[in-house]
């Protein structure tokens, strides 16, 4: 079988050209979005990630602040912060980069910021909303899993989607998103104790584990389409996913590398939705 490599960054490139236009159209009314990002602490991933955000704001036209605080910031003056974001008129998303620092409770946080801003979608709020299959802005990882599947075509509806992984961040929302575009959801965990008989049935499999190249070929049904959602750094500095690429790619009909898969499209979804939120703030049809 010869497999389809699903590439988050080509997927990536393509929305990125659709939101320039859209960014341009917005001139006309005076609107530019507008996205706030705050990173506390030091953490050489998170620097990057906050960095590539700042960027990709440059590239599409929209307005951006960083705001870098430091390690010992105070939960205090981290929701003052927010607080003052939630009312600041050029800006339409707020994001707090995670993890935080352990003095500072991620929860009395993510709560405070204003739920229209709320462009990582993890508000109780915006969860409730998703929940409810009403309109809201989605988590920026499972969002963009959904919109690899789309954008190559590949069926949604009527499918059987196993998730690997139960996180708040990608494997719950990722199962409310695939039951909302009509596919039979199986979900694992780590307590699950038929795991494999489960995963062989899959004719999607979403795998969110954290644990580098966990799943093989055992793990797969000829023909599936295999979305790794995992993100580890070896030893040796390379970043792995949670699938063994080389054992499962032939027996895959479609997969997406790491990296270069889901990765890239966390950044474009949270552009997306600043988009998304800057059009709502102001009136502008959706
Ligand atoms: N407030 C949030 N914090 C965190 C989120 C989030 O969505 N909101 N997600 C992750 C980090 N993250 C964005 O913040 C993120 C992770 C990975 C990538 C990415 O482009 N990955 C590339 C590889 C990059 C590399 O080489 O290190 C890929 O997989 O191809 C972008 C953003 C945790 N925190
Ligand atoms: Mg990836």
């Amino acid at each position: 079988m010869s497999e389809l490599l699903l590439s988050g960054k080509d997927v990536s490139q393509a929305i990125r050209e659709e939101i320039k236009q859209e960014v341009e159209r917005l001139k006309a009314v005076n609107l530019q979005p507008g996205l706030a990002v705050v990173l506390v602490g030091e953490d050489p991933a998170s620097q990057v990630y906050v960095r590539n955000k700042h960027k990709a704001c440059l590239e599409l036209g929209y307005y951006s602040e960083v705001h870098r605080l430091p390690e010992d910031t105070t939960e205090e003056q981290l929701l003052e912060l927010v607080h003052k974001l939630n009312e600041q008129e050029t800006i339409h998303g707020i994001l707090v980069q995670l993890p935080l620092p352990a003095q500072i409770h991620e929860k009395a946080i993510i709560d405070a910021i204003a739920v229209h801003k709320d462009v990582d979608g993890f508000h109780p709020v915006s969860v409730g909303n998703m929940v409810l299959g009403d309109d809201s802005l989605l988590p920026c990882t499972p969002a963009g899993v959904i919109e690899i599947l789309k954008r190559y075509n590949l069926e949604i509806a009527g499918k059987h989607a196993v998730v690997i992984g139960r996180s708040n961040i990608v494997g719950k929302p990722v199962s409310l998103l695939l039951q909302r575009e009509n596919a039979t959801v199986t979900m694992c965990h780590s307590r699950t104790s038929n795991m494999k008989e489960l995963t062989q049935q899959a004719d999607i499999l979403i795998v969110a584990i954290g644990k580098a190249k966990f799943i093989d070929a055992s793990y797969v049904k000829p023909g599936a389409v295999v979305i790794d959602v995992g993100m580890n750094r070896l030893d040796n500095g390379k970043l792995a996913g949670d699938v063994d690429f080389d054992s499962v790619r032939e027996l895959s009909s479609a997969i997406t590398p790491v990296p270069g898969g889901v990765g890239p499209m966390t950044i474009t979804m949270l552009m997306h939705n600043t988009l998304k939120a800057a059009k709502r703030i102001h009136q502008i049809e959706v």
